[in-house]
């Protein structure tokens, strides 16, 4: 495993950020925010379930609270992982710049470390106030598996690129298993498998 030196404050906190729709919350998530947070000596990772993700409105997303308790019910044994309503609770589509915003006024002036896989940092420049984002994050790119990890074109220094444990898991491949009657043990949490299960999540798909 390689060691991440990235400047940053001395004696500051190190929070990671995991931006996600979590629809569900897969290992593939769990594994990346893992990872970062062992190679950036991270104090903590905070999960951050999408509220309105406006690049996926052609999709049908599951209810908020919903991908909000999964995420809850996948980090909650992990003490250096904890789940923000922040994007949940804030009215209209979710821009990361408004999560950064949030967490910067909750956290004062700790380090934020924003994680986002290959194809999210792919498209990282449609997202609002792009040019914003670097300012109040260093952004983490990580490894995923049929994605191409680059940082071309994004800001100098604002980025670091990280190879995680390849895991071939998407959420859009967890609700078409359940949908069609196959298993998601072990591709999501145990309590994830119950927790949709008992909601009768993805069947109608
Ligand atoms: N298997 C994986 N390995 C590494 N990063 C991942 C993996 N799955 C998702 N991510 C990253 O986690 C973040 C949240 O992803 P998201 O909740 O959209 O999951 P997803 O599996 O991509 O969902 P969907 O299939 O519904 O688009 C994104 O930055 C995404 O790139
Ligand atoms: O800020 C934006 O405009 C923006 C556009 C698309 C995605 N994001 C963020 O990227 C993270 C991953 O999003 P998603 O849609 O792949 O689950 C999540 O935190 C989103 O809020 C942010």
């Amino acid at each position: 495993m390689g060691e991440q030196e990235v400047p940053t404050g001395r004696g500051k906190r190190r929070l990671g950020v995991m931006g996600g729709t979590f629809d569900p919350i897969h290992h593939g998530h769990l594994v990346a925010a893992s990872e970062v947070a062992a190679q950036f000596h991270l104090d903590e990772v905070i999960f951050v379930p999408t509220g309105q993700p406006w690049q996926k409105s052609h999709k049908e997303v599951s209810p908020a609270e919903d991908r909000y308790l999964m995420t809850v019910i996948a980090t909650a044994s992990n003490p250096q992982f904890s789940v923000s309503r922040s994007d949940i609770d804030r009215k209209g589509p979710t821009y990361t710049i408004d999560t950064l915003r949030d967490l910067r006024e909750v956290h004062g002036d700790a380090d934020l470390f924003f994680i986002t896989g290959a194809d999210a940092l792919s498209q990282i420049l449609t997202w609002r106030d792009a040019d914003e984002l670097f300012s109040l994050s260093h952004f983490i790119g990580v490894t995923r598996p049929g994605h191409v990890l680059t940082d071309d074109g994004l800001p100098e220094g604002g980025v670091s690129l990280v190879e995680v444990p390849a895991l071939a898991i998407s959420s859009t491949d967890c609700r078409a298993r359940v949908a069609q009657g196959e298993p998601v043990w072990y591709l999501v949490p145990d309590g994830v498998v119950r927790y949709i299960d008992k909601r009768q999540l993805y069947r109608g798909e």
